[in-house]
């Protein structure tokens, strides 16, 4: 029997940082994985996604500069986007395979479950390794109402064919608001039950309230908040769900998109030292678990950093450094750009500012960059605005940005935090191309 140095169960963006990192090491390692190479991010997540918004953004731009120039705004084809993208998307994972391969790790397809700290079982075949780095990442969260096996998670939403007629999403986090964008934008009449009053608590509540307004009053989206489903049962034109509040709706399709939990059920930990709880994997700052042979890395592991592909990859790329003796000292994680992908777009790095709103010792600063010195900062974008928040030494230390580029805008705040950049230096130092947002920042950082 073949035995490993490192045997990785999953094979998502984590991974692929860490076999980058460990290449030329002449480390024998194993890449298991369950289902598609590259995991969720290149398969049922950000970039099968980012591929929809493209031909979605179109769209909707068009629509918002009907009679200011544009006469007949782009109309979306779903079945021809829905196509293009299987046929751009369906070599995706034998691609990762052959890329880790090339990267130096054997791969193998099956589930992983350990069986003692030092063998895991892969389907029916053991396999030993010295050292184990569970990637796992998260899979959706289960609803257990009666009827719930009715309803389609963001992977089946990718493969969804026919555009529904009418489409309920329970849960308006990233990914409730990311499909309902989708959705609307090529036709379906969207319906968003959410349990709470206040979705994207990751986000800057002012800037969540407008993006709301927004997909109210231009796509159509129907928000029911403080609602919870508590039963769904199947009829003739679809799926009928009780709510909490006494609602019946109907709807031709319902989308669980209630959250996404560590993936480690299959995995058997009580086989070994590993300490879990219903948030993930329990590591310490070296990414090291509670059994020593065994590592975490990604989504899997129990963490408040946002769970995203970058940070994901920034784990694998640690752990790759610390295991070869390169790096000795803990993770430290950098500034981190956050975005959702609706329209339009919600962006935000730094410190929380709702929180920073509270705080005495800091200033907040909103900006209107629809008008005034601002105009036409982004596109003709009638929606823009920006928060900053000033510490005590008027450095930015946070941003939030909603508009039809807030993905890209927000990418000028991290290195002006990171690099702890100033005006003079700014000014001084770099040039921006014009008419862009960052030229437009030369008198307020
Ligand atoms: C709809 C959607 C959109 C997203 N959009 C974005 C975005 O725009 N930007 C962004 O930064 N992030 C986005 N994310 C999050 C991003 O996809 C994840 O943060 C990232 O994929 C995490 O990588 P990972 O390496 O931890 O594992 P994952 O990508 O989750 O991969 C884990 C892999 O492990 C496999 N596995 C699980 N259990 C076993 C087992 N027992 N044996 C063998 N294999 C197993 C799974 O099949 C899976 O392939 C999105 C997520 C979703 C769901
Ligand atoms: N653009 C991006 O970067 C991006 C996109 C998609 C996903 N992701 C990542 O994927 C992960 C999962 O995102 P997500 O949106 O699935 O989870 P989430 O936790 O962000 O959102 C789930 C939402 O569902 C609501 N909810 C929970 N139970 C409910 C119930 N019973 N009824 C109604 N509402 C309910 C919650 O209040 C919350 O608003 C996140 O970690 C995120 O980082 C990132």
């Amino acid at each position: 029997m073949k035995t490993y140095d490192y045997t990785i169960i999953g094979s998502g963006p984590s991974v692929y940082r860490f076999l980058v990192g460990m290449q030329g090491s002449k480390k024998r390692i194993l890449v298991v994985e369950s289902d598609n190479f590259g995991g969720i991010c290149p398969n049922a997540g950000c970039e099968p996604k980012i591929f929809l918004e493209g031909a979605i953004k179109t769209a909707l731009t068009s629509r918002d500069l009907l009679n200011k120039g544009i006469e007949s705004p782009a109309k979306l084809n779903w079945n021809d986007l829905i196509l293009e993208k299987k046929r751009v998307f369906s070599p995706v994972s034998t691609n990762n395979q052959h890329a880790y391969e090339e990267l130096g790790a054997d791969t193998v397809r099956g589930t992983a479950s350990f069986v003692d700290e030092h063998t895991i079982k892969v389907d029916e075949t053991l396999i030993t390794s010295d050292n184990f780095i569970i990637a796992t990442g998260l899979k959706p969260r289960p609803m257990n109402i009666p009827g719930s096996h009715l309803f389609l998670t963001s992977d089946d939403f990718f493969n969804m064919e026919d555009l529904p007629a009418t489409v309920a999403i329970i849960g308006s986090g990233y990914v409730g608001m990311e499909i309902a964008t989708i959705l609307s934008a090529a036709g379906s009449n969207v319906t968003m039950l959410q349990r709470s009053d206040r979705p994207l608590r990751d986000f800057d509540s002012r800037h969540v309230d407008m993006l709301i307004k927004n997909m109210k009053e231009n796509l159509g989206i129907d928000f029911r908040f403080n609602t919870q489903v508590t039963k769904a049962e199947k009829t003739s034109n679809g799926i009928l769900v009780t709510t909490d509040n006494g609602q019946n709706l109907e709807f031709s399709t319902v989308i669980n998109a209630t959250g996404r939990i560590p993936n480690i059920n299959a995995l058997n930990l009580e086989n070994t030292k590993v300490d879990f709880d219903k948030d993930g994997v329990i590591v310490d700052k070296y990414l090291r678990t509670t059994a020593s042979n065994i590592y975490a890395i990604g989504d899997v592991i129990k963490k408040d950093i946002p769970r995203l592909t970058l940070t994901a990859q920034f784990e694998g790329a640690y752990l790759s450094a610390y295991l070869l003796g390169k790096k000795k000292s803990e993770i430290h994680y950098p500034v981190i750009g956050k975005v959702t992908f609706t329209f339009p777009q919600l962006a935000s790095t730094g410190v929380d500012i709702d929180q920073a709103r509270l705080d005495p010792n800091l200033t907040v600063k909103d900006i209107d960059i629809s008008k005034g010195d601002f105009l036409y900062a982004g596109t003709n974008d009638y929606n823009a605005h920006l928060s900053l928040v000033y510490d005590q030494n008027q450095r930015i230390i946070a941003a939030s940005e909603i508009s039809q580029t807030a993905s890209d805008d927000i990418n000028i705040f991290i290195p002006i935090i990171a690099l702890d950049i100033d005006q003079n230096l700014w000014n001084e130092k770099m040039v921006m191309s014009f008419p862009s947002l960052a030229f437009k920042l030369r008198n307020i950082l």
